[in-house]
């Protein structure tokens, strides 16, 4: 599937867009990026060193720029995952919206919680009760998530190899009905 589109995973925290991203980027072959890995590279620190030193409003400042150069490079297809926030700006959003293929990894709450326990790198979930927060940002975030997204997968029943070719099957409708004569 050469002529895939960029590809673009949104969704909360847990909901697998780094770990989906990667399998996709193996059978496309194509470059795999993850915002917050290229933000921890171009910052030569992790995020919870940037929540630390800048807020969550440095980090923001961060991850639109990267979202904008990623973007703005036609040269290169790419398969970019996201951060459960980059739906937060309005800026984002627009650029979201103007990409083809930009897809909402659905997961419950319960998931979510589940996925995130095993690790301890998300500062927002330091903050207090994780469920509470995942709740509380769930409420702000799905319809954002659902406002940019050219296709909903849920995730919560499903291995990622199967969400992964969910993806991979949608794609291929996509390029089928872009190239058939009218
Ligand atoms: N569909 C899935 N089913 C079960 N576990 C998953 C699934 N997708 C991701 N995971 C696991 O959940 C954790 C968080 O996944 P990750 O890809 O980092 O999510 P995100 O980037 O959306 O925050 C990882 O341990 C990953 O192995
Ligand atoms: O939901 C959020 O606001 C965040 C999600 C994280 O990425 P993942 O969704 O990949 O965990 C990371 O960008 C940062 O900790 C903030
Ligand atoms: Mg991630």
């Amino acid at each position: 599937m050469k002529n895939a589109p960029n590809i673009i995973l949104v969704g909360p925290m847990g909901a697998g867009k780094t770990t989906i991203g990667r399998l996709l980027s193996q059978t496309l072959e194509r470059e795999f990026f993850d915002s917050d890995r290229v933000i921890e590279e171009k910052a030569g620190a992790d995020i919870p060193w940037i929540f630390d030193k800048e807020g969550e409003d440095g980090f923001r400042r961060r991850e639109t720029q990267v979202l904008q150069t990623m973007l703005d490079d036609k040269e290169q297809l790419v398969v970019l995952a996201t951060g459960g926030g980059i739906v937060m700006r309005e800026e984002n959003r627009d650029l979201l919206k103007s990409e083809l293929m930009v897809v909402y990894l659905y997961a419950s709450v319960e998931q979510q919680l589940h996925r995130t326990s095993k690790s301890n790198h998300r500062p927002l979930l330091k903050k207090g009760n994780p469920k509470e927060i995942l709740t509380n940002l769930f409420k702000i975030r799905d319809p954002l998530y659902r406002e940019v997204a050219s296709l909903i997968v849920e995730t919560d029943a499903r291995h990622p190899r199967a969400v992964a070719n969910k993806v991979l099957d949608a794609i291929k409708i996509q390029i089928e009905n872009s190239e058939s004569p009218v």
